[in-house]
């Protein structure tokens, strides 16, 4: 499909599906901003379309509810929206080959800041020597949020995310490739898995959902699928004091409180690593992914403050370009 044009599902009593061409205004601030661009479960603005074929064009991508979103893979401090106006953020991870923890606290980071019910569910339950064993690892890092083991080929464990979707939830998966989304999705979905399709209304001003990768649930709610994530880069606000709030606890009680968790006596933390109540690679994680987010902080501002050093030149050269007024006057 025409990168400027996406599948949106009318509002209309069937949920039609249609295509929809951005407007120009849609396309020139989708180039200024990534985020603008229409993500899978976005809720947009279609007016009938013009001379040349299309039959809708997007106008307006409406204000988002939740969206998980991850740092542009362009280099900028951009973000890109994975999945709009999700109720829940799945975090699908493999029980087998390898549990990655690192990553899976790293997409946590992006299911808590997302403003989305953030829930873990490990996959290939039916493929762990000790499924008990592989919840027990991630417990720590999910804590505070729902933590699921499923099997697809046993249709095991997916009982709450069936009765989420009944009730009308919009589940975003996201996860790394192979890790079973696609499995996950055709056992909640039933065998013949719907067109992929986005939501949509007709007529000028209504209201239309967007999406490549929405599908619609036959008991009501819908999973967005997102592609399977290689790197996910963490933008600058992110919900990591979410996913590390056993190590923040910790650090409120350190004797100094500009400590650094490294050498401090009294440090709380060290003394949680060192009696096993804290895993070193919990702590380790935790230091990369803040020193990733300061990171693009920084970046961020220095965005910020580059537009705004553009913008106070142009003012300047703007105000030089005057007409005088004449001498004398
Ligand atoms: N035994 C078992 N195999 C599973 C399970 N879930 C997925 N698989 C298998 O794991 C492989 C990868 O699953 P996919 O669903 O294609 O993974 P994905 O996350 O959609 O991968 P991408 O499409 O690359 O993003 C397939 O061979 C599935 O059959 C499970 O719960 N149990
Ligand atoms: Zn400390």
């Amino acid at each position: 499909m025409d990168k400027r044009a996406c599948g949106v599902l009318l509002a209309d009593e069937a949920l039609s599906p249609a295509t929809a061409r951005w407007s120009p205004r849609l396309s020139r601030a989708a180039d200024e901003d990534p985020a603008a661009t229409p993500a899978a479960g976005d809720w947009v603005l279609l007016a009938p379309g013009d001379q040349d074929g299309a039959a809708w064009v997007l106008t307006e991508v409406l204000p988002r509810r939740t969206a998980v979103e991850r740092l542009g893979v362009s280099g900028t401090s951009h973000t890109q929206v994975l999945a709009a106006n999700a109720d829940v953020v799945a975090v699908v991870a493999g029980m087998v080959p390898d549990l990655d923890l690192g990553r899976v606290e790293r997409m946590l980071a992006l299911a808590w800041s997302s403003g989305a019910r953030p829930v873990v569910v490990l996959t290939k339950a039916d493929l762990h020597p000790d499924p008990g064993a592989a919840i027990s690892l991630v417990a720590a890092s999910a804590a505070g949020c729902d933590l699921l083991a499923v099997s697809a080929p046993l249709d095991e464990g997916l009982d709450p995310l069936r009765a989420w979707l009944a009730e009308g939830a919009t589940i975003a998966l996201v996860g790394a490739s192979g890790v079973g989304k696609s499995t996950l999705l055709n056992a909640l979905l039933g065998d013949d898995v719907m067109a992929t399709r986005t939501l949509g209304n007709e007529g000028k001003g209504r209201h239309t959902t967007v999406t490549r990768e929405l599908h619609l649930a036959p008991g009501g709610g819908a999973v967005l699928d997102t592609p399977g994530l290689r790197s996910v880069g963490l933008s600058a606000d992110t919900g990591l004091d979410d996913v590390f709030a056993d190590v923040i606890d910790l650090a409120d009680r350190c004797r100094f409180n500009d400590c650094a968790h490294t050498v401090e006596p009294g440090c709380a933390v060290l003394e949680a690593v060192e009696t096993g109540a804290l895993p070193r690679r919990r702590l380790d994680s935790w230091r990369a992914l803040q020193r990733e987010a300061a990171f693009q902080a920084r970046r961020a501002d220095a965005r910020l403050q580059a537009a705004w050093t553009s913008e106070r030149k142009a003012r300047t050269r703007a105000y030089r370009a005057r007409p005088t007024h004449p001498q004398g006057w």
